[in-house]
């Protein structure tokens, strides 16, 4: 009963956070949301609330009528849109940092041209729609000193369920690594046939929306980089999108790792919806642990750990000096993009290392299946 409560209190929090005032004596950060997306409440717009030392400042959509009434919904100060909106945006001297939500295809072109005006910039995963271009996004970055930062929320670093875990592998309470699975499935129904991750042109495909995940999971649990594609096997939508992707590869240290993702895994006898599927399971010499919900931990989540033939389970909802039970992904991500920006230590980060790594892999269980990475964009930055 009180875990139901305390499920019901972490989500309601939050999605209503307490509001915090900001310190007169700081500045604080300016965002502007590029396209009135989907994601942006939550991975931006909400977390906002609750810290002291942000806000979003504007929103650009295509439609100016869109974008202005977003902005009234989220109550967002400034407005742009039409075809210049995006740039004006970018352009806008009040602003400090871009959040860029476009769709895969186009993380590229706008993110490059917002580190060109000078702007840091938190990038929705996946980077881009190749490694090549993640580079390219990143050199730019350092070049301008500006911080780039890949929104991998969930994750490896920013949320304390996923340091839990590669806390307890690295304890060696249960030996090395031998095996993972990571799973990110959604059932059918939830993605509309017109959705941005079926559109090949955009970046679309399941390796690249959930597949970036699974990946990310993987080579943060095993600890390295898989070294080959063993196999591929996948569903598609359409000659290049693929539904379902599931892949095995071969890690250093002869460890062995499966992924699966589907963004629409079809009702069981064509009647029972699936359930999500958001598991992952490391197997080590001496033991496993099974993490159920690694992606939104928030609303629940357990870690349950077998040694010695006895379980447990864990929980992980703050940092022992961060953080609030209701703090979602996209909060402690937050965090750790605003203290980078001000100059100081992040409790955690994405490395550029990291997010061209990831890359690579999706890469390559695209070359692997045949489908071929997605199209590169036809953005040529001006050359200095
Ligand atoms: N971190 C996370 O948990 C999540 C991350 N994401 C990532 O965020 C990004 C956006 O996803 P989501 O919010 O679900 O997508 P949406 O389709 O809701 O948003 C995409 C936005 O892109 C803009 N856009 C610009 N050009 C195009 C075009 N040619 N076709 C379609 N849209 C266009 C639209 O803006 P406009 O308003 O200007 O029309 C739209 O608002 C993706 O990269 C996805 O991987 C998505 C969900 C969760
Ligand atoms: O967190 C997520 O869950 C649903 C996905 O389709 C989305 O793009 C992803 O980032």
């Amino acid at each position: 009963m009180s875990s139901v409560f305390g499920l019901v209190k972490r989500v309601t929090t939050a999605l209503n956070p307490p509001a915090t005032q900001s310190s007169p004596d700081t500045k604080p950060l300016k965002f502007g949301i590029l396209g009135a997306a989907a994601i942006a409440p939550d991975a931006l717009i909400t977390p906002v609330k609750s810290h002291p030392e942000a806000v979003v400042y504007a929103v650009a959509a295509r439609s100016k009528d869109r974008a202005a009434a977003f902005a009234k919904k989220h109550g967002i100060e400034k407005v742009f849109g039409g075809p210049t909106g995006y740039q004006e945006l970018i352009d806008d001297p009040d602003i400090d940092a871009i959040y860029n939500p476009l769709p895969n295809g186009l993380h590229y072109e706008w993110t490059m041209k917002a580190l060109a005006a000078g702007k840091h910039v938190l990038l929705e995963k996946p980077s881009a729609n190749t490694a090549e271009e993640t580079r390219n996004m990143f050199a730019l970055a350092e070049k301008k000193d500006l911080v780039l930062l890949e929104a991998f929320h969930y994750r490896r670093v920013f949320h304390p369920v996923a340091h839990r875990v590669k806390a307890v592998i690295e304890s060696g309470e249960l030996g090395a690594v031998k095996s993972t699975s990571t799973a990110l499935t959604i059932p059918r129904g939830f993605m509309k046939a017109d959705d941005i991750r079926f559109n090949y042109s955009l970046g679309g495909g399941a390796m690249m929306d959930l597949g970036c995940y699974v990946i990310n999971a993987t080579r943060y649990f095993a600890g390295a980089n898989p070294t080959s594609v063993e196999s591929v096997d996948h569903e598609l939508t359409s000659p290049q999108i693929d539904r379902r992707t599931a892949a095995k590869f071969t890690l250093p240290g002869s460890i062995t790792s499966t992924i699966l993702c589907d963004l629409g895994v079809p009702p069981t006898l064509g009647v029972i919806p699936s359930l999500p599927n958001i598991k992952a399971v490391i197997k080590c010499e001496k033991g496993e642990i099974e993490v159920y919900n690694y992606v939104m931990p928030t609303l629940y989540h357990s870690i349950t750990v077998t040694a010695g033939g006895k379980k447990r389970v864990e929980k992980a909802y703050t940092f022992p000096d961060l953080g609030q039970p209701w703090w979602t992904t996209y909060r402690y991500q937050l965090e750790a993009f605003v203290n980078k920006v001000k100059g100081r230590a992040p409790h955690a980060w994405v490395t550029k290392e990291d997010s061209i790594s990831n890359m690579e892999v999706v890469e390559s269980v695209y070359a692997k299946s045949g489908l071929g990475s997605r199209p590169t964009s036809d953005y040529v930055p001006p050359s200095d």
